[in-house]
């Protein structure tokens, strides 16, 4: 631990563990405040060029992105020889993973009230010219008033307007094909990997799975997109027309994360829908 981090931070047991990073429950000495500080030992990414950048990239960008309340707040960052520790809001509630897990499937009204504020974040981030590159139920976390936070800025990028990005990054069941393709992509990878958590949520099933990362990367690739009617059977009309521009591999007509904030699922509740079908 860095002693600048002990004059400012009580700290306190741990609560989770990363690939590099061991997080801590810490309060404030000053405010009494309860925070998270994650903290990466510089000694076991410094042969790996690749993880020393994402590392720094994170705080870097999240410091971006987060003075939005669907956001992940980061108030501080301490730096020394051995370590690098990153003060964050404190989420005590069970993540989106563990939510997905311990029920069935998602009413579209509780489907609805986490995309508004996911779909809020992501929009935030693209304005900022940052795109996440790793939404996932993992990395979505809640405050203890059941508020949306963003996390797990890890794999980001910062991208201008209009300009490409390049590299392998997300997790199999949440990237988007043109990442799988190798090809050059743009911040939409993000509206994909939403798309697959708001189909997830209201099935329980991925819709583009296998039983390997191979054979899930090749289904992605097909992105044939189908709602089986044992899962969907009492699906709105609008929130399948919502999935079907979300997982919709030309990226150009994929939408964008302010066209889905303009949707009609999204504006008008997501729960109050006809559950009426006319497009199989
Ligand atoms: N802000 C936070 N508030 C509460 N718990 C947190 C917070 N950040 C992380 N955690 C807990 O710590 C665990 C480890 O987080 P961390 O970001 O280091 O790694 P990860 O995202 O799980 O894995 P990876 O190293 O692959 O990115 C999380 O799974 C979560 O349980």
């Amino acid at each position: 631990m860095s002693e600048a981090l002990e004059r400012n931070y009580r700290v306190g047991e741990e609560i989770g563990r990363g690939r590099y990073g061991v997080v801590f429950r810490c309060h404030s000495l000053h405010t009494g405040d309860c925070v998270a500080v994650k903290s990466i030992e510089k000694r076991l990414i410094q042969d790996d060029a690749v993880d020393s950048l994402c590392i720094s990239n994170e705080a870097k960008l999240m410091s971006l992105v987060s003075d939005h309340t669907n956001v992940l707040g980061i108030f501080d960052v301490y730096e020394d020889d051995e370590f690098l520790h990153m003060v964050l809001e404190y989420c005590g509630s069970a993540d989106l993973y563990q939510r997905i897990t311990s029920l069935p499937v998602f009413s579209e009204l509780e489907a609805h009230r986490v995309m508004l504020q996911l779909m809020e974040a992501i929009s935030h981030c693209h304005s900022r010219g940052v795109a996440h590159r790793d939404i996932k139920p993992d990395n979505i976390f809640f405050n203890s008033y059941n508020v949306l936070k963003l996390a797990d800025f890890g794999s980001a990028g910062y991208f201008h307007s209009g300009e490409l990005m390049s590299g392998i990054v997300g997790t199999p069941y949440y990237v988007a094909p043109e990442v799988v393709a190798g090809r050059e992509y743009n911040e939409k990878v993000d509206i994909w990997s939403a798309g697959v958590i708001l189909y997830i949520m209201l099935s329980g099933i991925p819709p583009f799975y296998g039983d390997s990362a191979t054979e899930i990367f090749e289904s992605v690739l097909r992105a044939n997109l189908r709602f089986p009617k044992s899962y969907f059977a009492s699906a709105s009309c609008e929130v399948k027309d919502l999935l079907r521009q979300m997982l919709c591999k030309d990226v150009r007509r994929r939408f964008s994360a302010e066209q889905v904030l303009a949707h009609p699922w999204i504006t008008d509740g997501g729960g109050s829908m006809s559950e009426c079908c006319y497009r199989a």
